[in-house]
């Protein structure tokens, strides 16, 4: 199968002390993969030092068969991201970031489907910094939907959305997974990784505790619900034993 997303090697460290080291893993064309691990573990640096954010000490990566230092630009017009703050202008309302976007991208997204998709449609006209936390969260998705990207990464997908928006961006993620969409999401919810990933990877100590499907993780562990076996290969679950 066709790979989307190639790392190998790739490590990182801040001031001398290790984040992650030498980490390797590939994600398929069409597949969901979800990057999880305790807070700090170090998945906003995987997903910075695979986007070219960031600076990786050592590795190399590649998405769609492109590098994202060499070959920046060809390839930020097949890829989105999703911010968790992104940089935009003081007084600036939600369909004006919208169309400053689309105009960045040849084969853009209809925005305003987007924007009704995740809840939005009665935001256009509302100024970006007015919106709620969670209603931020939804546009920057948005946002990262608008280049039509072939992968798309998102940092804390749900973190801030309510119950009703929660599902509801899982129910539109898995409409454009069915379109061929990659998709590489990092999250603190094992409800939300059971619907949606394909395979994931549990970070402990700078590497994989565990890399593989969910069912594999399940059966791996002692345990039957997706929630305990995580907190058994993070090492978490020992501690609130004692
Ligand atoms: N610019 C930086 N300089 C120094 N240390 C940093 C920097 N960015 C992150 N770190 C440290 O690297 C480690 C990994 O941080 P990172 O944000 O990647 O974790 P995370 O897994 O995404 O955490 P969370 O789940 O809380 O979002 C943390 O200990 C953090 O303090």
């Amino acid at each position: 199968m066709e790979k989307t997303i190639q790392i190998s090697g790739l490590s990182k460290s801040y001031d001398g002390k290790k984040v992650i080291e030498n980490l390797s893993f590939s994600v398929a064309a069409g597949e969901v993969y979800g990057l999880l691990g305790a807070n700090g573990v170090g998945k906003s640096t995987t997903i910075e030092c695979i986007l070219g954010t960031k600076k990786a000490d050592s590795g190399t990566v590649r998405i769609l068969g492109l590098d994202p230092w060499t070959e920046r630009k060809q390839l930020f017009k097949q890829v989105g991201v999703q911010f968790q703050e992104a940089n935009y202008p003081d007084k600036i309302k939600v369909k004006e970031l919208c169309e400053e976007t689309t105009c960045l991208y040849r084969y853009p997204l209809a925005y305003k489907e987007l924007l009704h998709k995740f809840g939005l449609a009665d935001k256009e006209n509302a100024f970006v910094n007015e919106l709620s936390g969670g209603q931020k969260q939804r546009l920057f998705i948005v946002l990262s939907l608008i280049p039509n990207p072939r992968v798309v990464f998102l940092d804390e997908l749900t973190t801030g959305l309510d119950t009703k928006a929660r599902r509801g961006v899982w129910k539109s993620l898995q409409e454009l997974k069915k379109h061929g969409l990659t998709i590489f999401l990092s999250s603190h919810f094992m409800d939300e990784v059971e619907i949606l990933c394909d395979r994931i990877g549990i970070l402990k100590d700078g590497g994989f505790a565990f890399e593989g499907t969910v069912e594999e993780a399940v059966t791996l562990s002692p345990y039957e619900k997706l929630e305990d076996a995580y907190l058994w290969f993070t090492g978490e679950e020992e501690e609130d034993n004692e």
